[in-house]
């Protein structure tokens, strides 16, 4: 449903559109020869004082309805700001190409420690939280990593590890640091994961929308096992929402493409 109670001769609007999804536009009349007719509740109000650049944070727009949120997240696709936050939830748009100094030793020197949301969002952010989270608490933490097929959760995955292990600052054990060892059995993983991938896929009838990567850290032997990274792929919805309930320490959304 749109918001119609809002919308008047003059108003800029959203309107539905089913090659580009969203046409924005002004209300000329409201009836009557239209060069777009369309229903008012398939309407929705256009935040024209909306910054050029977008909001680094969702929460921060007039209006939260789906026109105004993929319109802020294509903005800041085309600026290359892949991250985008919705309050403590990472939203991240596969950027298809490699952007390694987003990733580099800098950025992690910089998101260490830093208050959430000071810096732009990032994947480094969310690790930050959750793992002070897991040393403050003395807990063990989580962090869901939520996305269809071919969205970018290995990937971002493999962020999150680098980041843990750069933060768990353990130098070398048997000449090999603790991001090397976790790195190196990736492979291993991907394999399993994808081997339910396929299995679940039948199950489902083909739906990749589930598919989720629950990313666990472990208090007790963080430095020497870093990471008990169970993955957890195709839970349904309902295991999300209990995950949801247990309050990971992070929670990264991603999106195919703007
Ligand atoms: N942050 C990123 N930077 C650069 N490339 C990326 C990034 N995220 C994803 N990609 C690109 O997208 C491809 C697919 O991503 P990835 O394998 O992580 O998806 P996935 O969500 O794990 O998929 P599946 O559920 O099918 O295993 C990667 O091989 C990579 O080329």
């Amino acid at each position: 449903m749109g918001t119609p109670v809002n919308i008047i001769v003059g108003s800029h609007v959203w309107v539905e559109d089913s090659d580009v999804a969203w046409i924005d536009g002004e209300v000329e009349k409201l009836t009557g020869e239209e060069v777009i007719t369309a229903k008012l509740s398939k309407i929705y109000p256009k935040d024209v004082e909306a910054p050029a650049g977008g909001v680094d944070d969702m929460t921060k727009l007039s209006y939260l309805h789906e026109p105004g949120v993929l319109q802020n997240l294509k903005i800041r696709y085309e600026l290359n700001e892949i991250y985008t936050y919705t309050g403590n939830i990472l939203i991240a748009i596969n950027p298809f190409q490699r952007l390694p100094h987003i990733y580099d030793a800098h950025m992690m020197q910089q998101y260490k420690g830093a208050p959430f949301g000071e810096l732009n969002p990032h994947v480094f952010a969310v690790a930050d939280v959750a793992y002070r989270a897991m040393i403050n608490e003395g807990k063990s933490n989580s962090i869901l990593v939520s996305g269809e097929s071919g969205a970018g959760k290995t990937e971002t995955t493999k962020m999150l590890m680098r980041y843990l292990a750069y933060l768990g600052g353990r130098a070398v054990t048997e000449g090999r640091t603790v991001e090397q060892q976790v790195l190196e059995s990736n492979p291993v993983l991907e394999a399993f994961g994808n081997a339910k991938t396929v299995r679940n896929n039948n199950s489902r009838g083909g739906s990749h929308y589930n598919v989720q990567h629950v990313f666990k850290m472990k208090q007790e032997e963080y430095t020497k096992e870093a990471i008990d990274w169970s993955y957890i792929e195709f839970v349904d919805n309902k295991d999300v929402l209990d995950l949801i309930e247990k309050k990971p320490g992070g929670i990264i959304a991603l999106l195919d493409e703007a």
